[in-house]
């Protein structure tokens, strides 16, 4: 968590919320003994920022206090180191809506989520200041939490520019070309309520509680304007964008996101994340497109594959997660590299050759995705997977690799359930709204 990572910065993490309490410095020891919690993860910004020895040691910050700006060049909430829980809401704006209202929307949306990520309230009334008579403007489960390293991320729905919504909304003719709803791929699954919609926010932060208060929040400052079309949460994230923290893992016991596009990979982001300065419609420069996948997992029958069948489906080994042609975690996979008996090391249809970007053109993509589990189902089977998010400079580059992924020895132990792409706009500067290079 470098000043190099743009959004999540160790000067922004000592600003912290105002107010909020701050623990001194603690032992070598007791810092270690963190190692993969949001304490050991904020020293790391510490380390990185000073020079000697004895100074390295780092003044450990209470996770609350860990602000992520929400202005900036990108939205916070891509690059960001990605936090621990996931409130994902997709909404369809209503028949009776005017682009007048929407534009009230966005900008009352900004503003709210603008204090929310310092970790305070939605108004200064928030949920106990305000005229006794009245409904309080913040519901007040986040009190006196801190901000636990909140980001807010908007993006537009192919279906806003669309059809009589489009017109009425005097957009139709802004919709960039890239921005259409997703092919239908091999294996999909797709259900409809659960995919789309018009609008979306993703809110990731190191506390569940805060996540779910931001969108709660901003669900209720958009009622009447917009309905709530789906929502998603995620408990532990399935990727990292920083060499800091270790490579988290997916359910299926596997570390997921070594090979990610990282924070610090400034031509990497140029090239496969931010949409170019000379963009066409020019209010998407800056922006990123981003997909949504959930994708139900049969855990069950994943938990019966032998050890060997599930690191040959995935092609990396599933303690150190290395390429299944040696080294560690971090090494190049050699897709010609062969065992003793002649055979390929890595599997022609294993998941990590297929979406590898020697076997597609170059091509990259942020990873960004949570696990969720809901349950169990009516055969008492667990009802879970993983929500897949990633973002990319055009659309086309989720969908090359997911046609390749066609004939993915992972097919077998997953299903594409929902699906949706947004445009996520470039970040906002002070004073601005959302959206305004859209709408203004
Ligand atoms: C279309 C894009 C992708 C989908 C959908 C997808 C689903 C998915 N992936 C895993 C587990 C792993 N994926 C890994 C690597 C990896 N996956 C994709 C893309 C999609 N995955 C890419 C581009 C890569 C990187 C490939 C590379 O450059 O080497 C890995 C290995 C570790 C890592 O690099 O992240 C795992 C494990 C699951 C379980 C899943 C659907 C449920
Ligand atoms: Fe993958």
């Amino acid at each position: 968590m470098t000043e190099q990572s743009g959004q999540g910065s160790a000067r922004s993490q000592q600003d912290g919320a105002a107010g909020a309490p701050r623990f001194g410095r603690w032992s070598r020891r007791g810092v270690l003994g963190l190692a993969g919690t949001g304490v050991a993860g904020a020293a790391v910004g510490f380390v990185a920022g000073h020079a000697s020895v004895d100074e390295a040691m780092p003044a450990v910050v209470d996770p609350a206090t860990v602000v992520h700006p929400f202005h900036g060049e990108h939205q916070a909430g891509i690059t960001t180191p990605v936090q621990e829980h996931l409130y994902f809401a997709a909404f369809d704006v209503r028949d009776t809506t005017t682009r007048e209202d929407l534009v009230e929307l966005l900008k009352a949306w900004t503003e709210a989520a603008e204090r929310l990520t310092r970790g305070l309230e939605v108004t200064e009334d928030g949920a106990v200041d305000g005229p006794v008579l009245l409904p309080p403007d913040d519901t007040g489960e986040a009190q006196d939490m801190g901000a636990h390293a909140l980001t807010v991320t908007f993006g537009f729905g192919p279906s806003l520019f669309t059809g009589e919504k489009g017109k009425r909304l005097g957009i139709a003719d802004r919709r960039p070309a890239e921005l259409k709803k997703l092919p239908l791929f091999a294996f999909d699954l797709l259900e409809d309520p659960i995919s789309d919609g018009d609008l979306c926010i993703q809110a990731c932060a190191d506390d569940p509680q805060v996540a779910m208060h931001a969108i709660r929040n901003l669900s209720r400052i958009g009622f009447g304007t917009v309905r709530v079309r789906w929502t998603q949460l995620g408990f532990g994230k399935t990727a990292s964008t920083d060499r800091t923290t270790p490579t988290p893992r997916n359910l299926f016991g596997f570390k997921d996101g070594t090979a990610n596009v990282m924070a610090d990979e400034t031509a990497a982001l140029e090239e496969q994340v931010w949409v170019p300065d000379d963009a066409t419609p020019a209010w998407m420069a800056g922006g990123s497109y981003m997909v949504t996948r959930k994708i139900m997992m049969t855990i069950e029958s994943w938990d019966r594959a032998s050890l060997a069948e599930q690191q040959r489906v995935i092609g990396r080994d599933k303690g150190e997660g290395a390429p299944l042609s040696g080294g560690l975690e971090f090494t190049d996979p050699v897709f010609a590299a062969k065992n003793e008996d002649g055979s390929l090391a890595i599997d022609v249809d294993s998941h990590v050759r297929l979406a590898h970007p020697e076997m597609n053109n170059g091509t990259r993509m942020l990873r960004r995705g949570y696990n969720f589990v809901e349950g169990n189902n009516a055969l008492g089977q667990l009802s879970a997977g993983l929500f897949f998010i990633c973002f990319q400079r055009d659309p086309q580059q989720f969908i090359d690799i997911q046609n390749n992924l066609r004939g993915d020895l992972l097919n077998e132990y997953i299903r594409h359930v929902g699906s949706a792409l947004f445009a996520v706009p470039a970040g906002t500067a002070e004073g601005e709204y959302v959206g305004q290079r859209l709408f203004g």
